[in-house]
């Protein structure tokens, strides 16, 4: 899918529609369901034990369903084990299936403790938590019960408990990624497949580790919605490799396009962000009052004004890369600048206001493009509202795609990358230090990079997203969550 990037480094993401599908495939072929819950409650047990190797004491909080089930499964296999089990019972009718068999074997156990009131939870000598209140047949909004176990859970890991969700963070919507209320857990052990919503919005944020156990589920051996991409493969992937029998020409050409009144900061944070990611030559376009603050900044980036020289005059070349929109404002100058954009062929990163204007004016990119919308970006683009978008960010996207005909990075605390082709690759770890204006700007910047180096843009989107992130994560480990601005991360690119 990704020319260079090994599938090793991509974890597949499924709809719970494919989950329930393996999952009944492989129930028909056994001949029954509960061996497989069996599996699950063993392979959560195992990774407690894992990460809790003296255990003592376990809290094991169950809702009614399936979910519920499995932490039932957990609760007995400690309790033959001679561990402390205290089970907080939260169903609110009476258990069938293989969830009512998990019941009655555990109820079996005169050492597990049972009791409805997850008040007590607070008090609990353990300080591990099993949190198999819901899995992936919840469906929101939450009762008011259930909300009260999950506030529970949180305040107990506020504590310093550690938790473990079963296949999901409870309150997770694992389609959506999105949560109103959801526990956050140390781990999740996932079944069958890895689910989408994990990797997510809210999903993203509450689950801090991912283990995922198959089963032994039958392959159906469908087509991945999605695949998270994981942050070792940069180490291969640098922004630009330097080569030693190099020269400028080597690493391409950017031009950035923006900087209207009020917003050159913009412009000149994406040309900086071009030029530290290595690429040959980087020009700046922009108003002719920003020029000396660009120059005295970045004496490295050439700069003009697009009154004294045209556009197609800067790109030194068809493979040159255009970024237009940082700061490129909604003005007369700024449609000026835009219809001169639509004048030029070559690759090319459309960003901020240049998305406003290629709504406006709504027509195919027709040359190789990466888009680069935030939800509200998104929502102008599909002309719908930015909630609508939350609700499907991998779908919006898509079709983001398919009608500009072009790769879109569909940015936030994890960011969708996705092509015309529907593939789609999903990246990023949560980190707030990069919720600050300037941010999108230096991204778009190094996507310019790395489609001058790599060419192939969904590559080149995926590989500067990455490292977008990356690079911030590590900068807001040194300099802080608070203060550190959006160009900084650019010191961390190696
Ligand atoms: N052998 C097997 O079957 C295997 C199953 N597996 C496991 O099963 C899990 C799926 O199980 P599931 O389908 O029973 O759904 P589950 O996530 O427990 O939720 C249903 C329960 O929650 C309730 N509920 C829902 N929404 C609610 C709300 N808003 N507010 C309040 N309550 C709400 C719902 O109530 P109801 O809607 O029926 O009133 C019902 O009681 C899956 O994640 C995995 O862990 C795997 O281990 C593989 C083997
Ligand atoms: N909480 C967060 N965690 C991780 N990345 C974030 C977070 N908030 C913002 N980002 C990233 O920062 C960038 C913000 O872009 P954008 O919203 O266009 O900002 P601006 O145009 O103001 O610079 C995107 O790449 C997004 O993925
Ligand atoms: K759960």
């Amino acid at each position: 899918m990704l020319t260079r990037i090994p599938e090793r480094y991509l974890v597949p993401l499924y709809r719970v529609e494919d989950v329930r599908r393996r999952e009944q495939a492989s129930f028909a072929q056994e001949g029954e369901s509960y061996a497989m819950m069996h599996r699950a409650g063993e392979a959560l047990y195992r990774h407690i034990l894992h990460h809790n190797a003296s255990l003592k004491h376990l809290s094991v909080v169950v809702g009614g369903g399936n979910n519920g089930g499995d932490g039932l499964v957990v609760a007995a296999l400690a309790a033959q084990d001679g561990i402390e089990v205290t089970v907080y019972d939260c169903s609110s009718k009476p258990r069938t299936g293989d969830a009512e068999y998990a019941e009655k074997v555990a109820f079996g156990y005169d050492t597990i403790q049972i009791t409805r009131n997850i008040e007590a939870l607070n008090q609990d000598p353990g300080q591990v938590v099993v949190d198999g209140l819901l899995g992936i047949g919840f469906h929101p909004p939450i009762s008011e019960d259930l909300a009260n176990a999950i506030a529970a859970i949180n305040q107990k890991r506020a504590q310093g408990a550690w938790v473990v969700s079963v296949d999901c963070p409870s309150g997770l919507d694992v389609e959506t990624g999105r949560g109103a209320l959801l526990v956050e857990a140390d781990l999740v052990v996932t079944f069958i497949a890895d689910k989408l919503g994990h990797y997510l919005l809210d999903g993203a944020v509450a689950c801090h580790q991912i283990v995922m156990e198959s089963l032994q589920a039958v392959d159906l051996l469908n087509r991945p919605t999605a695949y998270f991409l994981t942050p070792a493969v940069l180490e291969n992937y640098p922004p630009c490799l330097r080569l030693p029998n190099s020269h400028k020409g080597t690493y391409g050409h950017v031009t950035v396009l923006g900087g209207d009144l009020g917003f050159g900061g913009a412009a000149i944070m994406a040309s900086e962000a071009a030029a530290k990611s290595g690429v040959g030559t980087v020009t700046l376009m922009t108003q002719s009052r920003h020029l000396s603050a660009s120059l005295m900044r970045n004496p490295n980036v050439m700069c003009v004004s697009p009154e004294d020289i045209g556009l197609g005059d800067t790109l030194r070349s068809s493979e040159s890369v255009l970024v237009i929109g940082p700061g490129l404002g909604r003005t007369e100058w700024s449609e000026r600048n835009w219809q001169a954009f639509l004048a030029t062929e070559g690759p090319a990163v459309v960003d901020a206001d240049a998305l406003y204007w290629l709504g406006v004016y709504g027509q195919p990119m027709g040359r190789p493009a990466v888009l680069t919308p935030h939800p509200g970006e998104a929502a102008r683009l599909l002309q719908c509202s930015t909630a609508d978008i939350l609700e499907d960010l991998v779908g919006s996207a898509q079709q983001i795609a398919t009608r500009f005909q072009s790769v879109v990075i569909l940015k936030g605390a994890t960011s969708v990358v996705v092509n015309q082709n529907g593939d789609v690759v999903i990246l990023g770890q949560p980190c707030p230090a990069l919720a600050k204006g300037g941010s999108g700007d230096v991204l778009s910047g190094m996507v310019g990079a790395c489609l001058a180096y790599y060419h192939e843009p969904f590559e080149a989107a995926v590989i500067a997203a990455a490292w977008h992130n990356m690079a911030a994560n590590k900068a807001s480990l040194v300099i802080g969550q608070i203060s550190m601005q959006p160009y900084q991360l650019l010191d961390y690119l190696e």
